[in-house]
């Protein structure tokens, strides 16, 4: 459907967005490790919940992500405009006017915190609420445009969705959930960081202070290689503190080994050439694979057990 601007009395052109637009503002792809470590959360913890608040539950996780995904893109409308991989997207395409996007995060955001209080519980709803504000204040507003550390410490957001999943079985939050936060809080510096590697030059473009434009390549594969390693305990504490089994030890354990050799190939390599950066995609794509692959042992370790 073509989307034609319509003229409002004194007002801007409003776009009529096509459904389409709006699936996009959610970042879909990346919603997918959102939900499924949401998931895992949920099937992981003791306790029964009913198949049908359990699924309104993760699409309560979903649609908080898509929200706060969508409140990022109208924040960030102007930089995405700058930026290859981004310039696409819905806003800086000029396929949909930002009030409709700021109208439509806003909404989704509420309705998706509110069902989940109402379904599940309040706690639930609670942490829900803490990793949308995460995410669009300390991530996209406050640290993003401000410095190099911005993912470390607004990476945080992405961590909880197994804490609510957790929680929303449980009204409560245990140690293991407590552990997979800080599985993914740690993963998350290599993952970003090796795909910054190859797309620098579009965030120096764009004037956002990411880590490889601040600090350099070299500092990048070194702190890479750092939060691998401390990652690499975190994916090993479940094991080590007795909240899991063997199937998970033994696939944290191949699973984390592999991901340790591809860091390190990326600590040690000197490349500035994007179109020769094969081992930094190969990490990155890999880090994705790697947090289905041990999510998943989380939970058929758990019913194993069970
Ligand atoms: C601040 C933290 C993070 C940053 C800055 C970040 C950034 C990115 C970027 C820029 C991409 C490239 C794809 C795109 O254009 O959207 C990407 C891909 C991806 N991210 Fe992250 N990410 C973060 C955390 C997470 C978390 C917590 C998860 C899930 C647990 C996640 C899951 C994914 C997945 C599944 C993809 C691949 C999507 C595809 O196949 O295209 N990311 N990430
Ligand atoms: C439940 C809940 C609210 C979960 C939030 C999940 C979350 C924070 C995921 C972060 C993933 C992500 C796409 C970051 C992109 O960073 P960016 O926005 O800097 O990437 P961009 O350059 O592609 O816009």
């Amino acid at each position: 459907m073509a989307s034609t601007p319509i003229m409002t009395e004194g007002s801007a052109p409003v776009i009529p967005a096509h459904w389409r637009d709006f699936v996009a503002l959610t970042k879909p792809r990346v919603m997918t490790l959102v939900v499924f470590t949401g998931l895992c959360g949920l099937l992981a913890a003791p306790g029964h919940i009913h198949p049908v608040l359990a699924f309104t539950a993760i699409l309560c996780i979903a649609l908080g992500a898509g929200a706060a995904a969508t409140l990022n893109q109208w924040y960030e409308a102007d930089i995405d405009a700058k930026m290859k991989r981004t310039a696409n997207r819905p806003l800086p395409a000029g396929r949909m006017d930002r009030q409709s996007a700021l109208h439509f995060g806003v909404g989704l955001s509420f309705f998706s915190v509110l069902l989940m209080g109402v379904a599940t519980n309040w706690l639930a709803a609670a942490v829900l609420t803490v990793s949308i504000l995460f995410y669009v204040f300390v991530y996209t507003i406050w640290l993003k445009p401000r410095t190099a550390q911005n993912i470390v410490i607004g990476g945080a957001a992405g961590a909880f969705p197994p804490v609510i999943g957790w929680a929303a079985v449980t009204g409560d939050i245990g140690a293991l959930p407590v552990a997979l936060f800080m599985l993914i809080f740690f993963w998350t510096p290599p993952h970003f960081w090796a795909l910054a590697l190859f797309v620098k030059t579009d965030y120096a473009a764009a004037g956002i202070p990411m880590l490889p434009v601040v600090s350099g390549e070299v500092a990048t594969r070194r702190q890479i290689w750092f939060y691998t390693a401390i990652m690499a305990v975190a994916a090993m504490a479940p094991v080590l503190l007795r909240l899991t089994g063997p199937i998970y030890g033994t696939t944290a354990l191949l699973g984390t080994a592999l991901f340790v050799a591809l860091a390190f190939q990326v600590f040690r390599r000197r490349e500035s050439d994007p179109a020769r950066m094969t081992p930094e995609k190969r990490l990155f794509k890999y880090s994705v694979l790697y947090l289905f692959l041990l999510f998943g042992a989380v939970v058929v370790d758990r019913w194993v057990a069970a």
